[in-house]
């Protein structure tokens, strides 16, 4: 496990870029496979190259209802009258070849030896046991080949792939009903404070709701790992040491929330420098300047701030990639949509901002972003009732109203 140099708040604070290559360089993909069935498997990481033992789609067929017919049996330029000769569903077998004429079909039906082009019902006319088919109709049309979508032994998916529910649709036609998976990191979570409370518990005096835990059991969830909630830890720095190291031994990575700031009741720190390498870093980015990073024998630990929009931030930016490599899988990078300020931010210079906003559509082709009121980093309210963030680059430090700016939707953060 490379340790890192420690940098202590006296120091420059890191660039997000560098803090998540870091933090991603503390972490190594977890070992162990299990073989489980596509019901489990949307979110899981492939352990295998899947390979495709059969052609899709299987057999040659026709993409609409209409008629089966041979292209050289149409007069060029003229109207054609064909015999119809038979009758073909899906699930049926085709007739052993095509006669003169044209074969009435149906989507997804095989289509016969002979037959080349199949003609849209809504495009020609029936009398009797004919069908009167238009001039101009292209050879080869509306006709499926076998191996079309994915020819036999080609490569469906590479190992370390995550999969997406249109992925176990492939896998599924494919005839896969069990697949090899990367077992899924577990990750404790604890939450730290002397003023949490459990929700559903009454509400002391002084004392708030625990809310980080919740919204980080469900990112977790959301980012491929398998959280295991550990609840909460008290201010009182030898019961957290010993909370944490056993953490540490059944557990990937541990995860805490809070404590890692400079105040002498902040004692994640302080626990953690007792039970192995503690690197405190300062990320220049707003909201969730303060993170710790370091080990606890070998296990990876992160303690994310304490206010929730930090929790949020830094989770999406250092936590999810760290979670993307243990899983063993890419981390993909995050697409910013471009949007126009309906507002302006003067920034600070060297800092990266993330602002909560909601976007509308624009008097162009470019969607609107209005700013949250809410810009405490405390503020859940912000969150829920906000779309995405904009991201503000360090410099320059004003962003001013009208401009263009990078936009991250929180969907593309929760995957
Ligand atoms: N003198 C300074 N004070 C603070 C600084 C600083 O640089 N100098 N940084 C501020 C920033 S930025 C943040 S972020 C916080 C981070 O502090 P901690 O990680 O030590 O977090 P706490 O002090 O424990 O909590 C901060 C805030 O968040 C609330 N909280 C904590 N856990 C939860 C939870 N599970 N659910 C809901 N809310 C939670 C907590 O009650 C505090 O209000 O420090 C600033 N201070
Ligand atoms: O991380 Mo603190 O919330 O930057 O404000």
């Amino acid at each position: 496990m490379a340790r890192l140099k420690g940098i202590g708040p006296g120091h420059a604070p890191m660039t997000l870029a560098e803090a998540g290559a870091r933090a991603v360089s503390l972490v190594a993909p977890v070992a162990g496979t299990q073989a489980l069935p596509l019901s489990q498997a949307d979110g899981r990481v492939l352990a295998q190259d899947v390979f495709a033992g059969l052609p899709l789609p299987p057999f040659a067929n026709s993409a609409v209802d209409g008629y089966a017919l041979r292209f050289d049996d149409l007069a060029p330029g003229a109207e054609t009258r064909l015999p119809v000769f038979g009758r073909v569903a899906a699930g049926e077998m085709a007739p052993a070849e095509l006669g003169r004429g044209a074969l009435r079909i149906f989507t997804g039906a095989p289509i016969p030896p002979g037959a080349d082009t199949i003609v849209m019902q809504e495009d020609v006319r029936r009398e009797g046991d004919a069908v009167l088919l238009p001039p101009g109709l292209r050879r080869g049309a509306n006709l499926r080949p076998a191996g079309e979508d994915v020819a036999r032994g080609a490569r469906a998916f590479e190992a370390g792939r995550r999969l997406r529910p249109q992925d176990l649709g492939l896998l599924a036609a494919l005839g896969l009903e069990r697949l090899t998976l990367r077992r899924r990191p577990r990750v404790a979570l604890f939450s730290t404070g002397d003023e949490l409370t459990e929700p559903g518990g009454k509400l002391p005096p002084a004392a708030i709701y625990d809310a980080n835990r919740p919204m980080l059991r469900a990112l977790l969830a959301r980012a491929g790992a398998e959280p295991v909630d550990l609840g909460i830890l008290r201010d009182d720095r030898d019961g957290l040491a010993a909370r944490l190291k056993e953490a540490a031994r059944d557990c990937d990575l541990v995860i805490t929330s809070g404590g890692v700031s400079v105040g002498e009741e902040d004692h994640v720190r302080a626990a953690l420098a007792t039970l192995g390498s503690l690197d405190f870093w300062q990320i220049a980015i707003k909201p969730g300047k303060p993170v710790a990073v370091g080990t606890i024998a070998e296990t990876p630990f992160l303690g994310l701030p304490g206010n929730p929009v930090a929790v949020f931030v830094t989770f999406a930016f250092v936590a999810r990639p760290m979670i993307a490599r243990l899983a063993g899988t890419a981390c993909d990078p995050l697409l910013r949509l471009p949007v126009r300020l309906g507002f302006s931010h003067r920034g600070k210079p060297g800092r990266r901002e993330f602002l909560r906003v909601s976007v509308e559509p624009g008097a162009d082709a470019i969607p609107l972003a209005r700013r949250h009121p809410g810009e405490g980093a405390g503020s859940l309210a912000s969150l829920t009732q906000s779309d995405g963030l904009v991201e503000l680059a360090e410099d320059p430090a004003l962003a001013e109203e009208g401009s263009i700016q990078p936009f991250l939707p929180y969907s593309a953060l929760l995957g």
